[in-house]
């Protein structure tokens, strides 16, 4: 269930309320005919987003580093019933290539309706081992190329009064242990966007922004053994 759905709205013609987002999420013609972008969309949560647009008949433009697996999912989409799906290789650790993404969607559709931030650069879930460049490189992975395509998207979703969906998580919210720089470029995606939401409630700005808060869903990333290690390190700590 997204959190913290809000469309400015004030003084606004628009009917539409703040809802939009979740609504067109659970009506699937909202999504029809709609230009969409998925990063991450390669493998786990991403990808199976990139899966429901395209039942829903949007047009997709997925991407992620990894060229192989986007082209297979580009053709999935296209046999669930995508308007058209189209991808896009390379790493968001550099926020040039996050830019170039929406530039490829200004260039193929002329303008943008929906904007989806999902992908993660690799981290470690353990303590913290006192790294500072992982951090550095982890939130321009994870942080600044979201702001980096946001600002480059902002001009065609304004025009089609779009929507921004974040993808975050428990850990951007509540902080745990084991996931210090995870959890760090987390809780910035919802500084940067919840001020910006205000922002944009201020000034009239119909696009809404939509902060996913997801706890745990098995992607078949993580095996048993660091499941049940977790478990038990957080439970000695809290619970006994
Ligand atoms: N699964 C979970 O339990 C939870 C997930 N979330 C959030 O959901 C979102 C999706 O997570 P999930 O599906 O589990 O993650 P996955 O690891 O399955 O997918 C991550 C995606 O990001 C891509 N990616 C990785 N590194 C880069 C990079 N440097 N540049 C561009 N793309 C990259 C990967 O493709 P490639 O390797 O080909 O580049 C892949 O498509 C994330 O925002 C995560 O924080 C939140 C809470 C819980
Ligand atoms: C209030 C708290 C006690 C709740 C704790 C919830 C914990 C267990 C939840 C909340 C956020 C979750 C992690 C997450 O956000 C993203 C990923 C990346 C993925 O590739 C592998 C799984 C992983 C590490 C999740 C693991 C489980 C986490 C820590």
């Amino acid at each position: 269930n997204p959190y913290g759905t809000q469309r400015g709205r004030k003084g606004s013609s628009d009917a539409r309320g703040p809802c939009t987002a979740l609504s067109s999420a659970s009506s699937p013609e909202m999504l029809r005919g709609k230009r969409v972008i998925v990063t991450g969309a390669s493998s786990g949560i991403g990808e199976q987003m990139a899966y429901h647009l395209a039942r829903m008949g949007a047009h997709v433009l997925v991407t992620a580093r990894t060229e192989a697996k986007l082209q297979k999912v580009v053709e999935r989409c296209r046999e669930l019933g995508a308007a058209s799906a189209r991808f896009v290789s390379g790493s968001m650790e550099d926020t040039a290539f996050a830019e170039e993404v929406v530039k490829e969607a200004e260039n193929t559709w002329g303008g943008l309706d929906m904007l989806i931030l999902n992908h993660i650069g690799h981290s470690y879930f353990n303590y913290f081992d006192g790294d500072v460049d992982h951090i550095r490189k982890l939130l321009e992975t994870n942080f600044l190329s979201y702001v980096a395509m946001t600002v480059t998207a902002l001009p065609m979703l304004k025009e089609s009064e779009g929507n921004i969906v974040v993808v975050s998580s428990v850990a951007g919210k509540a902080p745990g242990p084991f996931a210090a720089p995870y959890s760090a470029t987390k809780f910035a995606l919802d500084g940067f966007f919840s001020s910006l939401r205000h922002e944009f409630i201020i000034e009239n700005v119909n696009v809404s922004i939509t902060l996913c808060i997801l706890g745990y869903i098995d992607t078949g990333k993580l095996n048993q053994e660091t499941l049940t290690t977790w478990k038990a390190k957080i439970e000695d700590t809290f619970v006994n």
